[in-house]
């Protein structure tokens, strides 16, 4: 089993603490995708994993054995980055193979790998050109054949369609999932900003904050059950509507009195030594819906609409000061700015954070 374990991994440059003991458990074949804001530490994880950076504290095990002094070679590790890094004098064969011709790899063997790789990549027509003459997209592709042909236990993708623009994202994000398919026993590894990629990729998602693990799960599981406001917000797109509430009564169900005076009830439990305490109620743009009754979660003033044709964004001032509540309907709208409107939402779909930030669904 090529499994992968973090054990409280720490890195420190100098005084300064980026990474404060990660634990973390990747089981063999899994597809990890690291996310979190700027300078969380994500690529500093990501390159103490492939050992291009130094391992201050922890203890890090490839396969149960420790790897923390395991020279990046010896690894059984291929990486991807944004750059792609070829040799522009090489043809994309002589790219591929590269890596294996230093290794001693026989002749059969390498052609073997490389027309394996050139298949799944779809890259067998190009193996004669140089990289001037390929796409981006095609010049990343061939970068990942050539981390492919490594044979690699543990695949490490830093940020690699970052480069690309928008369609080719697309394009390319869909070559990996298939890589992934057909890699099944290959575990990956891989790093991202792109909310998209991250959803669509992984098995499992790790949020990172500030060299912290905030939530470790299932793409959907990050989005429906968040367990505090930090991964609420980070997760979903435009974020997550956050209005401050205070608990009137408590139970199966809780009631709140949000910022504005409107009282709510959640489908969500709290203990009666909650009444009275300060929360934060949540609820997705996605999820809230436009009533024309007297049910209704908050009413606002519409400040801005964008008509995207496929959605609607209403953004409604004066609920939070500083923040607008963001509402995306479906679909084109009779709305204009100035117009007060009425919210709903499915009470299943409402989410409730104590003062210290943490869902009290994970409580
Ligand atoms: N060589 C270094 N010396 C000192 N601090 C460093 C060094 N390399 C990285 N850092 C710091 O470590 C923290 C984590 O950096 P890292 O590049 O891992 O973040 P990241 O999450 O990948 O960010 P981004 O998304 O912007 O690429 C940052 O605060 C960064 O400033």
């Amino acid at each position: 089993m090529t499994g992968l374990v973090l054990k409280d991994i720490r890195k420190s440059y100098g005084a300064v603490d980026v990474i404060h003991g990660i634990d973390l458990d990747i089981k063999q074949g899994e597809f990890i995708v690291f996310v979190g804001p700027s300078g969380c530490g994500k690529s500093t994880l990501l390159r103490m994993i492939a050992g291009l950076e130094q391992i201050t504290g922890g203890d890090m095990l490839i396969d149960g054995e420790r790897v923390n002094d395991v020279p990046p070679s010896k690894r059984g590790i291929a990486m991807v980055f944004q750059s792609y890094a070829l040799y522009p004098h090489m043809t994309v064969y002589d790219n591929m193979a590269f890596g294996m011709r230093i290794a001693g790899e026989s002749k059969e063997e390498i052609d073997r790998r490389v027309r394996a790789a050139a298949d799944i990549l779809q890259l067998t027509t190009y193996l004669d050109r140089l990289p001037k003459a390929l796409s981006g997209g095609q010049r990343q592709r061939v970068a990942i054949g050539r981390a492919i042909c490594r044979n690699p236990k543990v695949f490490l993708f830093d940020e690699p369609l970052s480069n690309l623009d928008a369609a080719l994202r697309v394009a390319t994000r869909i070559e990996i999932a298939k890589l992934n398919e057909q890699m099944a026993d290959t575990t990956m590894i891989y790093v991202t900003h792109d909310q998209v990629e991250a959803m669509t990729l992984a098995d499992r998602i790790v949020v990172l904050s500030a060299g912290r693990i905030e939530q470790v799960g299932a793409p959907l599981e990050l989005y429906e059950r968040p367990a505090n406001l930090f991964v609420a917000r980070f997760i979903g797109s435009p974020a997550m509507n956050v209005i401050p509430a205070k608990i009137t009564s408590a139970g199966a169900a809780t009631a709140l009195e949000l910022t504005g005076g409107r009282t709510v009830s959640v489908d969500i439990a709290t203990a009666a030594s909650e009444v009275g305490k300060s929360a934060s109620f949540g609820v997705r743009p996605e999820d809230l819906q436009i009533s024309t009754g007297d049910d209704y979660l908050f009413a606002g003033t519409v400040s801005i609409v964008e008509a995207l044709g496929e959605v609607t964004l209403l953004y409604i001032e004066g609920l939070v000061p500083g923040e607008p509540i963001i509402a995306k309907i479906p679909g084109i709208l009779d709305v204009k700015r100035g117009d007060t409107i009425r919210f709903t939402a499915d009470r299943a779909k409402l989410h409730l954070f104590n003062a210290a930030g943490q869902s009290y669904r994970a409580l």
